[in-house]
């Protein structure tokens, strides 16, 4: 991770309004709601379909039959970087209050603001009554669950996401469940989807996309070293913490794949499909690599590289290895675009190529 710049007083008094807005929403939203009764309406709500979907089978969820997940344990810790609670005391998103989730159960918890809705539930802000720690907490329906016959991919998302602990990594503390729901206890990150900063404010200068690139190829880093692929690396799965701090999430789509060996299942969203897996070979974990290439393009241009009308017309230009840069875009971020992007898996750059590429090194001082 950088040690990038201290915050200036502008972005610690927006930091600090940020969380009193979350404690205030989350008073505002708890106001004589009974919890069960208000995650229970949120969640019939219907998903709608658009472009930048995940492909491949639907998901697969699993629920465990046991009652809890992973113990949480952790300390309090001071640090300026962390979740605030009601006594002033902060909490690292690495490390959460001692929490026994063997007991826990909804009624634990304050409901906050609805923070956003994926295929398979809702994510709301929660705080934990007893300690005042604040997480998010993902709420899913067992009889969807059920439904769309995923549980092996739930489980397997549980337990590779649990089993990580890396700074650029959305960690996931725990889970519980109850007779219609499972709930998932993961670090909260106040300032949402890198995607909708990027329709909101896009394209990123050199400094900032960087930045979040660095970040990316070391949580990507870990991962492979770990033999971790994550298979879904775009903008709408990666959220923005405090101080430009950037978190991959969504490991429904990783998977474990020991070194040397292939895969050859259909996933990922098609603007950031690697060639290989368009043309349905098997792949390893430079699908990773070229994702963070789209990523790249599409930080620094606003839109992904290989972006056509239909799904046919994108396929084959991914395919051709058809890139082209706008004019302003500069040489060094061409560059690294241009090596990450190879059509031939194995010669794009590693990732510690990626974190000591000139663009990241040049830019790195004014992170
Ligand atoms: N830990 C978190 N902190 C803050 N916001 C979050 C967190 N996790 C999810 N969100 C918000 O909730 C939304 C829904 O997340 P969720 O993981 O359920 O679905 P998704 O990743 O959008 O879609 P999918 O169903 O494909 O996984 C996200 O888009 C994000 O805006």
């Amino acid at each position: 991770m950088s040690n990038g710049p201290k915050p200036d007083a502008a972005k610690v008094r927006r930091d600090s309004l940020l969380q009193r807005n979350m404690l205030l929403s989350m008073r505002l939203n708890n106001s004589g709601n009974n919890e069960n009764q208000q995650i229970g309406q949120l969640t019939s709500e219907k998903n709608n379909g658009n472009w930048r979907k995940t492909l491949g089978v639907p998901r697969k969820l699993s629920i465990r039959s046991s009652k809890v997940g992973s113990p949480i344990t952790g300390k309090v810790n001071n640090t300026t970087h962390g979740n605030p609670n009601v006594n002033g005391k902060r909490y690292s998103p690495q490390h959460s209050p001692k929490l026994n989730l063997k007991s826990l159960s909804l009624k634990d918890f304050e409901i906050g603001k609805k923070l956003g809705k994926g295929k398979f539930g809702r994510v709301y802000c929660v705080r934990h009554k007893v300690t005042g720690f604040i997480c998010a907490m993902k709420v899913m329906e067992k009889q969807e669950i059920m439904q769309y016959n995923v549980q092996k991919q739930f489980r397997r998302e549980v337990e590779i996401q649990s089993s990580l602990n890396h700074q650029n990594l959305t960690k996931l503390y725990g889970y519980f469940h109850d007779d219609k729901r499972v709930y998932l206890l993961m670090e909260y990150l106040v300032n949402g989807e890198l995607y909708k900063l990027l329709r909101a404010k896009g394209p990123l200068d050199d400094i900032f996309a960087s930045h979040y690139v660095y970040q990316m190829a070391d949580a990507l880093d870990y991962m492979h070293q770990r033999n971790i692929i994550h298979r879904d690396v775009k903008p709408e799965n990666i959220l923005i913490g405090f101080d430009n701090t950037v978190k991959l999430t969504d490991f429904g789509w990783s998977i474990i794949n020991p070194r040397g060996t292939k895969r050859k299942t259909m996933c990922g969203t098609l603007d950031y499909l690697s060639p290989e897996l368009i043309a349905s070979k098997e792949y390893d974990d430079k699908v990773d690599v070229w994702a963070l290439g789209v990523l790249t393009f599409e930080l620094v241009v606003n839109s992904p590289p290989f972006e056509e009308d239909s799904k046919e017309l994108t396929s084959k230009r991914i395919v051709r290895g058809d890139l082209k840069f706008p004019n302003h875009i500069s040489s060094d971020a061409q560059d690294l675009i241009t090596k990450l992007l190879r059509h031939n898996s194995k010669d794009r750059i590693s990732l510690r190529e990626v974190k000591q590429h000139p663009w990241i090194t040049k830019n790195r001082p004014f992170w």
